[in-house]
């Protein structure tokens, strides 16, 4: 049976770590600031949001959520993130994904300050990261708090056959930046690749982030591959499941993740690691 990468656990010992470093910002009259921003009345959106504002506020760091409605336009949401840019006291702004359609996602990642960009969205962000830059600059969370897991469960990297299903802008292009830089042999595999079985089958990390529930199962998965599912869709009766089909895929894989506490509590944890971090490399 595959050893069990438990994201809820590593996401408390993430935490505990955050707000120790907000306690010692705070001695010095430094106080984070996060502005999420959350457009329209999306039911699991509004669920994450107000997962995020209790997190903060349990790690100490301050923190706001904007509501606008379905109808805003895009030149009012610009100019919304245009006020947060200029606030001295705001380090960390995000807008909730998904977006209503009348909102241009691209223009929403290019007004945000790179130096404030808490999801790492901003072009300018994403060329630091496909470029392997040396400088200080945030990272989308979920594939960054993926590497953490990854480091926390001593899953080597360099030399490693990474295969990543979907190639998202959140998860699967970042994890593949991410990776390569880790001298990862990277392949990302979608909705166009022929026989993406023949690539799952030879990986030796496995990163699933599709949408598409129980889209892998056991016989896709090489023996004692570490598999990370990302996936977060609904059943019929309202239950959480996976991209992975997890009953079939846990005798086969070395390492897994489950759903729900695998990624999502990583993702969370690492908007608030990455808050303090954007809030020290702005002093
Ligand atoms: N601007 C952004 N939008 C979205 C992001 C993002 O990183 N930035 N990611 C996802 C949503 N998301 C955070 O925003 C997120 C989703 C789920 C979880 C989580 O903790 N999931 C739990 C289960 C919760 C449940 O029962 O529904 C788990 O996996 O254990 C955290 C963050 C899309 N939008
Ligand atoms: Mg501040």
């Amino acid at each position: 049976m595959a050893e069990l990468i438990d994201g809820k656990q590593l996401a408390k010992t993430v935490n505990a770590q955050t707000k120790r470093a907000v306690t010692e910002l705070k001695t010095r009259g430094v106080n984070p600031k996060l502005i999420v921003i959350l457009v329209g009345e999306d039911k699991a959106s509004q669920i994450y949001v107000r997962n995020k504002q209790r997190k903060a506020v349990q790690l100490g760091i301050i923190s706001e959520t904007t509501r606008l409605p379905e109808d805003v336009s895009q030149a009012e949401l610009l100019k919304l993130i245009d006020q947060y840019n200029h606030d001295d006291t705001v380090n960390g702004v995000m807008v909730q994904s998904p977006l209503p359609r009348q909102i241009d996602e691209a223009a929403v990642t290019r007004a945000i300050l790179p130096t404030k960009d808490v999801d790492g969205f901003n072009p300018e962000n994403v060329g630091q990261l496909y470029s392997n830059s040396n400088l200080n600059f945030p990272v989308s969370c979920t594939p960054k708090g993926i590497m953490s897991m990854l480091k926390a469960y001593q899953v080597t990297l360099a030399g490693a056959n990474a295969v990543i299903v979907g190639r998202s802008n959140i998860v699967g292009r970042p994890m593949a930046a991410l990776l390569l830089n880790a001298s990862a042999t990277v392949t990302v595999v979608h909705s166009q690749t022929k026989d993406m079985r023949a690539y799952t089958r030879n990986a030796d990390i496995l990163i699933v982030a599709t949408g598409i529930a129980h889209l892998i199962k056991g016989e896709d998965i090489k023996p004692g591959a570490t598999v990370i599912d990302v996936g977060m869709n609904r059943d019929e009766n309202g239950k959480l499941t996976g991209d992975v089909d997890f009953d079939s895929a846990e005798p086969v894989a070395g390492k897994i993740t489950p759903v729900p506490g695998g990624v999502g509590p990583m993702t969370i944890a690492t908007l608030m690691q990455q808050t303090v971090e954007l809030t020290k490399w702005s002093e």
